[in-house]
């Protein structure tokens, strides 16, 4: 197969040493260059190395400490023990491709060119003299942005390619061709750094795109940490690789303030999970939680899978009116007064002094759970009062408190005082609207008969994603489950770790420390006697209640209004990288423009950046995939909103349409090497998965993996083989036909709007 690059925006003149054959003139520069950079690469590493043993050997006197003392030195020891462990594991995590790229400046009017090298952190020597710059920091910022048409004073960008520590190419992009010496000039040859990562066979792992960030992906990564940032991009864009460089980016900008509160990714499914799960590290960082929406409530497996027409109501915006309704409901007045009996007296619950406790308990804006403490309390002094006026004395103190005691006691009244404000769990009352229609309709009753009928469900049915933010809008007007002794333990807890942690920081503050990648809360928290040692990112991803710092949402398309709210919950401050393709939708309550879902909630203070080139998929596949989602959005009366995107690159022969079986076009499609997915209706995986003899589990690393169009999103394979794509809805064909790197086979019912077709 042949490839022919197409002009990409960021593409200048470009040269590069390789090695490889060529003439004996050219040979000459191109060891003399390697050898040079293979120099400065030593040193590099040499400084990596020296950093490693020195904090190898503090770690090892802190741990040489006697375990004695205070508690005071206790907690010193073991936050200065943390420190250099966390920093050895970003040495170690930094060792491959340490340092990827240089950039020669002529900084204004100075004669001479400067150097600067670009890695994955930033090192400087004994003397404090930068040797390596993070290419986070501003400083790196040229090597990605500077383009021919606006060089900023970047004369060369240079990338260095490495195996384990020996530099094995170069490559060049000349900006200012005027100011290279004529030696220099005549070696330029060879193909880009990108083109040459855009090549490379698939693992079924993403890598990190460090080296070769395009300008306006950096735009993006860099941008502004504040408001809702949405990233509009068709297929292939690096949408996803531009959100995971933000997230290191913006922990590397906001360090203090994000370490502390970390950093969500919320991803398509746990299959995406595992295939990006090795970016962060790579980039030194791993205090970031990431999760689907299914798995978001640490109490709730939600693994069924839904009917796209259920999940299109649930999904609606409506429905947090329905939950809040469906908790009113349950704070009941009785239509008639009621008797109680407690020893030898009877006592009234009448209605006048339910809705009056319940008025006073409404009033002080808890939660359901934690406002029938109110609710209740008044209503047994409202019943105490009964209890004395039957006496005829003046009952106050220590005789009023006993007499409550055994009202409260008493089995009718607690039977009667819980019917008018029943304590709940979230879990029940969403449970109950599905399983008893008399709930759904007190809580619903604008809702059509039809919708109603189709959210009905047997009391023991799994939970679904679609589920989740209805759960979770229930927990949040509910509030935990009520627990008097967990509640105490809790806040003795949490005084203990506030002291821990203004400990930490001040030990850290005293040491100079903090900088890297440990929190004075994670440190409190790993080594607080009491608890278990748990990370910032672990205490999140366990609780429920816990806000974040940044979310970062992939796939956002596929969201509903109800699933906007809960994450909107879980960061106050409104800071989000929000990265999708409403071309990719195929969520029944997922949105066609973004305008749709944001100006719903963040009217202002959101904004929107486009992603327009494709890196993965060959511009014929891409070309044909554009074709048929614009023939199925004619056919289901759908406007496109998303532009369309130009691929860098292209394939011979990348598109095949085939009469053949799946299993030849499989066979086929190995011959390649790399990574074979086929992507086929549900309903066919099963019998799919028998005839090619795969595994259920997707395992992405596996030569063949069959899957639906859901479970593909956000994936990429070398080959795809895609069954019946014509029978897909929109969305998901349009997924199946842009997963492809190299080769793209129709096999069964082909869908319409192919060229040529
Ligand atoms: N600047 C770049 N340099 C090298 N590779 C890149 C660059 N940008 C993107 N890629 C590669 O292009 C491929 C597609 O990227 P990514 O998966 O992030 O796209 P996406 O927009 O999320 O796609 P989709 O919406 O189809 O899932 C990946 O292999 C990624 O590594």
């Amino acid at each position: 197969m042949g490839d022919t690059g197409r002009p990409v925006e960021a593409w200048v003149a470009r040269g590069g040493y390789v090695d490889g054959p060529g003439d004996q003139g050219e040979t000459d520069v191109v060891a003399a260059q390697l050898q040079q950079e293979q120099l400065v690469v030593d040193d590099v590493y040499a400084r990596l190395d020296a950093l490693r043993e020195q904090a190898s050997a503090q770690l090892q006197q802190v741990r040489a400490t006697s375990v004695g003392g205070s508690h005071q030195a206790r907690s010193e020891r073991d936050s200065f023990s943390t420190l250099y462990a966390d920093r050895l594991a970003t040495y170690d995590a930094v060792e491959q491709r340490l340092l990827f790229g240089r950039i020669d400046l002529r900084e204004d009017d100075d004669e001479k060119l400067s150097s600067r090298y670009v890695g994955r952190i930033g090192l400087s020597d004994a003397d404090h003299t930068p040797v390596l710059t993070d290419w986070r920091a501003p400083a790196a910022r040229p090597f990605y942005q500077a383009t021919a048409a606006r060089p900023g004073g970047v004369v060369r960008r240079r990338h260095v390619a490495t195996r384990g520590r020996v530099v094995t190419g170069i490559e060049d992009d000349v900006l200012d061709v005027d100011q290279l010496d004529d030696d220099t000039r005549a070696g330029l040859a060879g193909e880009g750094a990108l083109l040459a990562a855009l090549g490379a066979h698939r693992t079924g792992r993403m890598h990190d795109i460090v080296a070769t960030i395009q300008s306006e992906q950096d735009e993006i990564i860099r941008s502004d940490v504040e408001g809702v940032l949405v990233v509009q991009g068709g297929p292939g864009t690096g949408k996803t690789a531009v959100a995971l460089h933000r997230a290191a980016y913006l922990l590397y900008a906001h360090r203090e303030r994000l370490a502390r509160s970390g950093v969500l990714m919320v991803g398509p499914s746990d299959a995406f999970l595992t295939y990006i799960e090795r970016v962060l590290p790579a980039l030194g960082e791993t205090g970031v939680v990431s999760t689907t929406m299914a798995s978001l409530l640490p109490d709730v497996v939600a693994s069924a899978p839904e009917d796209p027409a259920v999940a299109r109501v649930k999904g609606r915006a409506a429905m947090a009116g329905v939950i809040s309704r469906a908790v009113a409901a349950r704070q009941r007045v009785p239509a008639e007064t009621i008797t109680v009996r407690v020893g030898s007296h009877e006592l009234e619950i009448r209605p006048d002094d339910v809705a009056a406790a319940r008025s006073r308990a409404r009033r002080a804006h808890q939660p359901h759970n934690g406002a029938r403490t109110v609710f209740v309390r008044t209503m047994l002094s409202t019943l105490a009062r009964q209890y004395a006026a039957q006496l005829g004395s003046d009952v106050s103190g220590e005789d009023l408190a006993g007499i409550t005691e055994d009202i409260r006691s008493e089995r009718d009244v607690r039977v009667h005082l819980n019917l008018a404000w029943m304590p709940l769990t979230p879990e029940g009352l969403v449970r109950d609207l599905w399983s008893k229609p008399h709930r759904l309709l007190e809580a619903a009753p604008s809702m059509s008969r039809a919708d109603r009928a189709l959210l009905q469900r047997d009391r023991g049915a799994p939970w679904t994603e679609a589920d989740v933010p209805l759960i979770d809008e229930a927990a949040e007007l509910i509030g935990e489950r009520i627990d008097p002794e967990r509640a105490r333990a809790e806040a003795e807890a949490e005084a203990q770790q506030r002291a821990e942690i203004a400990y930490a920081r001040d030990s850290m503050q005293a040491s100079g420390a903090g900088g890297g990648m440990v929190s004075a809360e994670t440190l409190a928290a790993r080594f607080a006697d009491t608890g278990p040692v748990l990370t910032t990112a672990e205490r999140a991803a366990s609780d429920r209640s816990w806000t974040y710092g940044h979310i970062v949402v992939d796939e956002a398309q596929e969201l509903s209004a109800m699933a906007w709210r809960v994450l909107l919950r879980r960061c106050p401050s409104r800071s989000f990288t929000v990265v999708g393709d409403t071309g990719q939708t195929s969520s029944g309550a997922g949105a066609d423009r973004w305008s749709d879902v944001f100006d719903a909630v963040v009217r202002g203070s959101w904004r929107q950046a486009e992603l327009t080139i494709n890196y993965r998929t060959p511009a014929s596949v891409m070309d044909a995939a554009t074709a048929v989602l614009r023939a199925a959005a004619e056919r289901d009366g759908v406007e496109l909103t998303a532009s369309p995107v130009v691929s860098a690159r292209d394939l011979d022969g990348a598109l095949r349409i085939s009469e053949g079986t799946v299993e030849d076009e499989v066979a086929r499609s190995r011959e390649l090497g790399g990574t074979t997915a086929v992507i086929a209706p549900r309903a066919q995986l099963a019998g799919l998965r028998e005839r090619l003899g795969v595994t259920g589990t997707v395992d992405l690393t596996a030569p063949v993996v069959v899957l639906d169009p859901v479970a593909a999103k956000g994936l990429e394979f070398d080959a795809v083989v895609a069954l019946d794509v014509g029978s897909m809805a929109r969305g998901d064909a349009y997924v199946a036909m842009t997963r492809p790197t190299r080769s793209l086979t129709l096999v069964g019912n082909q869908p319409v709007g192919l060229p040529g077709s």
